[in-house]
């Protein structure tokens, strides 16, 4: 598996499961699938239920392995506003808000950009908050070995906002904390810091 593998639309291979189930879909909801419009429609569902759920062929693990350096520096390093885009596994629905991480090295320090990819990978599957939550903390908890990480999550459900309860502005938090964020004054610290506009 290569772990850097990025996905685009055009290039996934769609079963053909997927697609007829797709057109089954569209019958079932009272429209008629020969007509113009949505003659293709079927396929790019496919297609794109494929790219949104393309975290299951992704191995997070090696990615952050692939860019891990010897280095000193033991302070926290934060990567706030990490945009995500995952789906509810009860409705399939967009949950969309944004990440907060951080962690305390030890030893090594990870490429910035593999924390993001990491998110990716777990958000782009059939996700609950709290378990995309735990995921993305367990993964670079297990990996990278730090002293401390922390991940904080804001997301917005469609499911809660288009349907349902229909609550347009309700955000939901979820938090993670290992090793030394388990300890107040470095929870507070790193909490304080996404929050500060400055920062
Ligand atoms: N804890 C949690 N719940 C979620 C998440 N995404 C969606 N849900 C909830 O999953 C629940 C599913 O509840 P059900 O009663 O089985 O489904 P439902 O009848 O469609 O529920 P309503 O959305 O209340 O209409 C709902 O309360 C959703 O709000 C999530 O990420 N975390
Ligand atoms: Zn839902």
């Amino acid at each position: 598996m290569d772990p850097y593998k990025k996905f685009e639309e055009y290039d996934i291979e769609i079963t053909d499961d997927v697609r007829s189930n797709y057109k089954t879909i569209i019958e079932g909801v009272g429209e008629d699938v020969t007509r113009e419009g949505l003659v293709k429609t079927p396929e790019r569902a496919a297609k794109a239920m494929l790219y949104l759920t393309q975290g299951y062929q992704q191995d997070p693990v090696e990615i952050l392995k692939g860019a891990m350096f010897k280095e000193s520096y033991d302070d926290m390093v934060i990567i706030k506003d990490i945009e995500l885009y995952s789906l509810c596994e009860h409705h399939m629905l967009p949950f969309f808000g944004k990440a907060h991480i951080a962690y305390i090295p030890n030893g090594h320090i990870v490429g910035l950009s593999k924390i993001p990819r990491v998110v990716d990978v777990f958000a782009r599957r059939l996700q609950v908050q709290e378990r995309l939550t735990h995921d993305i903390l367990e993964c670079l908890n297990d990996t990278l070995k730090p002293k401390g990480v922390a991940v904080v999550i804001e997301a917005s459900h469609m499911c809660m906002m288009m349907r349902g309860v229909q609550k347009q502005n309700s955000v939901t938090t979820t938090s993670g904390f290992r090793g030394q964020f388990e300890k107040q004054e470095t929870r507070n610290e790193f909490l304080k810091l996404i929050s500060s506009k400055l920062s």
